[in-house]
């Protein structure tokens, strides 16, 4: 396989030459009907507003035959080394299908790990759920909290809110992830301790404010005990994701223990064990597997659609190439039409931007492109009030991923003005695709919209289980491709090591004198 730099491939010099076409010339009635590209589970990709014409798809499709991309996820999925910084298989797949030969590793064969791992969790809900496993005095468990941070926390946050309106969860779920003392506290403080159960989620079982809200909750259940005169056995109110092997690994004190390994990367870790639990413990196994299972189809045909124009993350990933590199947009904004994604945007900024904010090649030299855009978002209709006005006639423009579906998650859709909420919610988003990408001439030019703004959008007829696997696969593939495209390792994170070193350096008294004067401005 072939690892070259994208400045080096004939096709990109190709695109860089090319025009840039006017939205307003591409977009039609015609072109919004025959840019879908079904994703999964129902889930499609319409990409009509997002400004490429065929012969730039043609080109795009060539560049990414010429990167080799769908050779490298392949050669991924076969477990080759491709997190290059760490030197690390990257199997995500693995937790939800297998799409190449067994991946074997010290005679261990790691999908047969990760579906143990799978039946583990499945079995301690199910108990659970059905009383088998109480609290240490004998209480049912009325609420579980994740202690986790990054990684540890966004995915299986905005994956547990994406669902929690749909389905009735069966145990409330908490998230418990700042170091900041009032994000403990202010959880607790609503919580029995006698029936919560603690998830503490840390894949390397070292972070600091992970291990500063476990000492924090295993006291509180401690100091709880003591006041109500009863016998609550902290530990026995938590159970533990970890790597195995690892620091908080094979502990008996734990309830009970679930594992991943290195080749489960953080950002990527929310179908594993790290999602697993809390959401099975919330919904049921069955509905962890739902969205397994439309991860796994999103994941099957971004490997198997050889053709650009049927392969929605390719599809995807290119032309973010194209606005990154070509166009040269700094930013993507991801606006989901759906309350229930309301940390959605969230955990794909921690998928995209520690994935590919990155300055040197897989083999570590410098490039001198551009890499990972900045990525925030927020749900529409709340944004529009927000931070669309930059958006609209702001100085930077900034490509949108629209997200809608046809259906809102719970009943009681109100009729007002002669039409109910949800088809004003969709009403919105159809007017602000157009909105950006045509514009509105005005002779006051402080009321003109240039347009020419590009937008794609990925929609369905409701947020469900498969759905959402559907979407956060789309997402993690997209963002492999881009980093295969750019040549770049998207599987480690060095850049959020300098911060951890100087906090520590601050904590044990050897800081020098620049950071002590701000910790004095802090008053610490
Ligand atoms: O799961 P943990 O090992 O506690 O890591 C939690 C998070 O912290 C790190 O700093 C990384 O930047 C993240 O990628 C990771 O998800």
């Amino acid at each position: 396989m072939d690892f070259r730099n994208l400045d080096r491939c004939v096709h990109y010099r190709m695109l860089k030459n090319a025009s840039i076409p006017k939205l307003q010339d591409v977009l039609t009635p015609e072109s919004v009907k025959n840019s879908n590209i079904p994703i999964a589970a129902g889930l499609t990709f319409n990409y009509a507003a997002r400004g490429v014409n065929n012969d730039i798809i043609d080109l795009l499709g060539k560049l990414a035959e010429e990167q080799e991309l769908l050779p490298k996820y392949r050669a991924l999925v076969s477990g080759e080394v491709m997190n290059t910084g760490e030197q690390r298989k990257v199997l995500h797949h693995l937790l939800r299908g297998q799409l190449a030969g067994d991946v074997i590793e010290k005679g261990k064969n790691l999908r047969n790990f990760y579906l143990e791992q799978q039946e583990r969790i499945a079995d301690f809900a199910n108990q659970v759920h059905q009383g088998n496993i109480l609290g240490s005095t004998g209480k049912p468990f009325e609420t579980i909290v994740q202690i986790g941070i990054g990684g540890s926390d966004l995915g299986p946050r905005a994956l547990y809110i994406g669902l929690a309106n749909l389905l009735r969860p069966k145990i409330r779920a908490e998230f418990i992830s700042n170091v900041d003392p009032d994000d403990p506290n202010s959880v607790l403080q609503r919580l029995d301790p006698e029936k919560t159960l603690f998830i503490l989620v840390s894949k390397s079982g070292t972070t600091q404010e992970t291990l500063t809200n476990e000492n924090y909750a295993l006291r509180w259940l401690e100091t709880a005990g003591k006041r109500r005169n009863v016998n609550i056995r902290p530990a026995q109110h938590m159970v533990v994701v970890t790597g195995t092997p690892g620091p908080l690994a094979d502990n008996p004190a734990y309830l009970d223990s679930f594992y991943i390994d290195d080749y489960i990367g953080g950002r990527y870790s929310v179908t594993s064990a790290v999602g697993g639990v809390v959401l099975s413990l919330a919904f049921g196994p069955g509905v962890f597997a739902e969205l397994l299972d439309g991860a796994a189809e999103t994941d099957r045909g971004a490997l198997e659609n050889q053709e650009i124009r049927g392969n929605a993350p390719l599809m995807d990933a290119m032309i973010g190439i194209w606005e990154r590199n070509i166009c040269n947009h700094p930013a993507t904004a991801v606006l989901p039409y759906s309350q229930a994604l309301l940390r959605f945007p969230a955990h794909l900024q921690q998928l995209d931007m520690e994935s590919n904010g990155k300055q040197v090649n897989r083999s570590g030299q410098s490039i001198n492109y551009m890499t990972g855009p900045i990525i925030f978002g927020e749900p529409g209709t709340n944004g529009q009030h927000s931070f669309y006005q930059m958006l609209h006639q702001g100085t930077t423009p900034v490509p949108l991923q629209f997200i809608g579906f046809s259906l809102p998650q719970m009943a009681g859709n109100v009729e007002f003005q002669g039409s109910n909420s949800q088809k004003k919610l969709n009403a919105n988003l159809c007017a602000q695709v157009a909105a950006f990408a045509l514009g509105k001439e005005d002779s006051n030019p402080n009321k003109n919209f240039p347009g020419d703004r590009p937008s794609s959008l990925i929609y369905g007829k409701q947020l469900t289980p498969r759905i959402l696997g559907a979407l956060l696969a789309h997402f993690e593939n997209k963002v492999m491709f881009q980093g295969f495209a750019w040549n770049i390792n998207s599987f480690d994170q060095e850049g959020v090591q300098l911060g951890k070193l100087l906090t520590n350096n601050i904590l044990k008294g050897q800081a020098g004198p620049l950071l002590d004067e701000y910790m004095k401005l802090l008053g610490s």
